[in-house]
């Protein structure tokens, strides 16, 4: 994805981009094979981003480049086609909602394969069954139940087989272990982990918090107010964040371990504004500026998402990313004074 933007208001008023834009001018790169987590609060665009990659809402700006074609570019016949390929999937959330009750497992799997229409009625059969293996099932078991017979882990598991069962290539997970119980959350997880190397499979999987991804993401984006503000492996992001709010996130959760690289944990007073800073617009500036600590008059301008220098593969958008380190202790003082 290049300079992706998306709003969900009428195109008139969205013409003037940045205000109110659910997504505004994202970069993310997804390669076969890889894992990349996306976090962020609620409403910061992830879920807009998974839906404008399968084509369910158009971009207003930017690109989506999937195989070789802009699919973001792509308007009717063509784009149901692509929908209909399957190529791209999306499980969801809450496997309960997202499923429908009165089908069995079967009519579930196959249903994304009868939308394709590719294979013949035996070899859909036998990609139902191949499909529900992959994911741990049992198909003679598992078939011709419907959803409430089914545990919160299976139905996961049914709604991931359904995702995988045209043989996509990009799987997006919005955030799909957030209505499991710790166990079958590892089990999930480990699933996705399994899927990705036996299937080859690019997989994004969005997530609330950075530690459920810590074991199975390479790398990660994090997301703020419609913008992706920082980018990078995920124990780098992790040991070392580049942006404020990334290390906010990673100070507020206590499953989170400083590595080797960190001297000391930052603790998340370190990293909000004293009492009485100065007050920001929310718009037209720097998205976090009003959270931001160390905003000062660069501010002013949203920064681009820049590489970071000497730190191959990271990403972020801060004016203060080199710098805002050595101005832990001094904030400090300030904080110590006011
Ligand atoms: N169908 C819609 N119509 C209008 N606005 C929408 C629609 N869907 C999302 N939005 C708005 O777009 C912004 C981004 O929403 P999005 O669902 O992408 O965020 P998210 O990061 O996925 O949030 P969550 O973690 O709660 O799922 C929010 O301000 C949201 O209110």
């Amino acid at each position: 994805m290049r300079g992706l933007s998306v709003s969900y208001a009428p195109p008139r008023k969205a013409a003037s981009l940045g205000t109110g834009a659910a997504l505004a001018d994202a970069d993310l790169d997804v390669r076969l094979g890889e894992v990349v987590g996306i976090v962020g609060e609620t409403g910061s665009g992830k879920t807009t981003l998974a839906r404008a990659t399968v084509g369910l809402v158009r971009p207003l700006a930017g690109s989506i480049e999937f195989a070789g074609e802009d699919v973001g570019a792509l308007r009717g016949r063509a784009l149901r086609a692509f929908r209909r390929s399957g190529q791209v999937q999306l499980v969801f959330q809450d496997p309960l909602r997202s499923l429908d009750p009165d089908l069995t497992v079967a009519d579930l799997v196959r249903e994304p394969l009868d939308i394709a229409g590719t294979l013949s009625r035996r070899d859909r059969a036998e990609r139902v069954d191949e499909s529900l293996r992959l994911v741990g099932l049992d198909p003679d078991a598992m078939r011709d139940r419907q959803p409430r017979e089914l545990s919160g882990g299976q139905r996961q598991r049914v709604s991931i087989a359904r995702a995988i069962s045209t043989r996509p290539r990009l799987l997006f997970c919005d955030e799909p272990v957030s209505a499991l119980d710790v166990s079958n959350r590892n089990l999930v997880l480990n699933l996705l982990d399994q899927l990705r190397r036996e299937l080859g499979l690019a997989v994004v999987i969005i997530a609330h918090d950075l530690s459920s991804l810590a074991g199975i993401a390479d790398r990660v984006a994090v997301f703020y107010r419609g913008r992706i503000v920082e980018q990078g492996p995920i124990h780098e992001v992790l040991e070392r964040p580049a942006h404020p709010y990334t290390a906010l996130l990673t100070a507020s959760a206590p499953s989170v371990e400083p590595g080797a690289g960190q001297s000391a944990r930052l603790r998340p007073e370190q990293l909000v504004p004293p009492a009485g800073s100065r007050p920001w617009p929310t718009d037209g500036v720097c998205v976090f500026a009003q959270r931001c600590p160390f905003a000062h008059d660069a501010c002013t301008d949203q920064p681009a998402l820049l590489p970071i220098q000497r730190a191959p593969g990271r990403l972020a958008a801060c004016h203060v990313a080199a710098s805002w380190r050595d101005r832990l202790g001094g904030h400090q003082a300030e904080r110590e004074s006011a």
